[in-house]
């Protein structure tokens, strides 16, 4: 830790664990539906302190209609919904920020790019059976859990020229984050 880093709070989450400065780039928590960018987005841009943003909100009601009837997502359906999330990243741009966005591909990951070139993108990654089983005990969520296997044919891994980690989802919620925590540039 250096003299400029924020000392975390005793008692506070963040004293459990290393803290990224406060002039941490935007994070994207990437990837496939079930992965967890949800729960570990929230408990990342807690332990963070900076704004917090769902990429589900951002989606058009007939993308959300079409998945909830079971049919995946095409590259024109996800153009709107990365607009708004990339308006959202340009928003934040320099005070920092997390926001959920599945990013399965490369070209949308540039598309996100463009309203922060060093946007730094977290990979939550995990087996396809062991984001089957928590997508199957998930309740009230309009994704269904047959669409995994269209995710996982869609994703396109981070390649070595993109700004990112990858972090195993086989742990806890705690757990993921606090090695998502660990993996931030500082
Ligand atoms: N590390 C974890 N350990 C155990 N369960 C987890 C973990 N992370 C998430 N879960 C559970 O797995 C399910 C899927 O997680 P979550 O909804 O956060 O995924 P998601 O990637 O945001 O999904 P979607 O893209 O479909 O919204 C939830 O029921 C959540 O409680
Ligand atoms: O790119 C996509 O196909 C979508 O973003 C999906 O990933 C869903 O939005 C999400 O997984 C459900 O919550």
């Amino acid at each position: 830790m250096t003299a400029e880093d924020p000392q975390p709070e005793s008692g506070s989450p963040a004293a459990s664990g290393p803290r990224p400065r406060s002039t941490a780039p935007v994070v994207v928590v990437m990837g496939v539906s079930g992965s967890g960018k949800s729960t570990v987005g929230g408990l990342l841009a807690e332990r963070l302190g900076v704004p917090y943003a769902e990429a589900d909100d951002f989606h058009p009601p007939a993308n959300i209609a079409k998945m909830s009837a079971g049919h995946p997502l095409d590259d024109a359906d996800r153009a709107p919904w990365l607009n708004s999330i990339a308006e959202w990243i340009a928003r934040h741009n320099g005070d920092g920020g997390v926001v959920t966005c599945s990013a399965l591909k490369r070209r949308y990951r540039d598309r996100l790019r463009e309203a922060a070139p060093g946007l730094f993108f977290l990979h939550l990654d995990g087996s396809a059976e062991l984001i089957a089983a928590r997508l199957q005990a998930r309740m009230e969520h309009f994704m269904p859990p047959e669409l995994l296997r269209s995710q996982l044919d869609a994703l396109e891994p981070l390649e070595p020229d993109e700004a990112g980690a990858v972090i195993p989802i086989d742990g806890g919620p705690r757990e993921t984050t606090d090695r998502a925590l660990a993996a931030l540039p500082r």
